[in-house]
């Protein structure tokens, strides 16, 4: 579903991501943990198809994001860390805009912001301006923009910030049962507890470099993952 060969990328100086290989499968939640600045976001921006990079490749279903970029984001769905969305939109303006994009057929649009609005208990809201939501409104918006278009691979950034932890129950809920289709998810967290509950699949980067990666059970033995992470970092 998602193969990233040897990503490198750097800031002027700054090497941000450094031979970064990772393979996820059909099916599978793949947590992405690190300390503040490691390159958690600037690996999934270059996943996502909206930052360039220097080295490396990364494909989509066996299509490269930098040579079939519109082939790639047909097949997936990016949710930044930041649900900066369209202020001046109403929720439901925003969602038919996000499936005009992706040329969803109105019946089946209607059936999943039905579902996904009412999930989120977001129905009453959505005719108001996004201006007026809070962050946690904006990012059950997001999220249901997300889903709209039926994605492959979702990518997503600290995609529980802000959410209440109703709605991010709903979330991992919804999250399991994409991949249970045959899905996948890459997505990063500081949550160490959601993430091991959660996730078939976990790496770890540190200054950019990908330092362990395996499933939860080979990245963790027997110990926690929070251990194992700080162990990690302390090294
Ligand atoms: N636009 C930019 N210009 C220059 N340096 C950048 C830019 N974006 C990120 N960086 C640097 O690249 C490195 C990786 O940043 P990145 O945002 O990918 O980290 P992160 O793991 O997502 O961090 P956090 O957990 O704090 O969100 C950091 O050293 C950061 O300062």
């Amino acid at each position: 579903m998602l193969r990233i060969e040897g990503l490198t990328k750097t800031y002027g100086e700054k090497k941000a991501v450094d031979e970064l290989s990772l393979h996820i499968r059909p099916g599978e939640i793949y947590g992405f943990i690190g300390h503040n600045g490691a390159g958690k976001t600037t690996t999934l921006k270059s996943v996502a198809g909206i930052l360039g990079f220097d080295k490396g490749e990364i494909f989509i279903n066996g299509s490269s994001i930098m040579k079939n970029p519109v082939e790639c984001k047909r097949q997936l769905a990016y949710i930044p860390d930041n649900p900066d969305l369209y202020d001046f939109m109403s929720g439901i303006k925003y969602l038919n805009f996000v499936a005009d994009i992706f040329g969803v057929s109105s019946e089946e649009r209607q059936d999943r912001i039905r579902k996904y609005a009412d999930v989120f208990e977001l129905t009453k809201d959505l005719a108001q301006p996004i201006s007026s939501y809070s962050h946690g409104m904006k990012q059950k918006l997001a999220v249901i923009s997300a889903w709209i278009h039926s994605p492959r691979l979702i990518i997503m950034d600290e995609p529980f910030v802000g959410l209440d932890p109703k709605a991010a129950f709903k979330l991992k809920e919804m999250m399991r049962e994409h991949c249970d289709n045959g899905g996948a998810i890459f997505f990063s967290t500081h949550v160490l507890e959601v993430a091991e509950k959660l996730c078939d699949k976990v790496a770890i980067i540190k200054q950019g470099r990908l330092i362990k990666s395996g499933t939860m059970e080979e990245v963790r033995g027997d110990e926690s993952l929070e251990e194992v992470f700080l162990e990690l970092e302390a090294e």
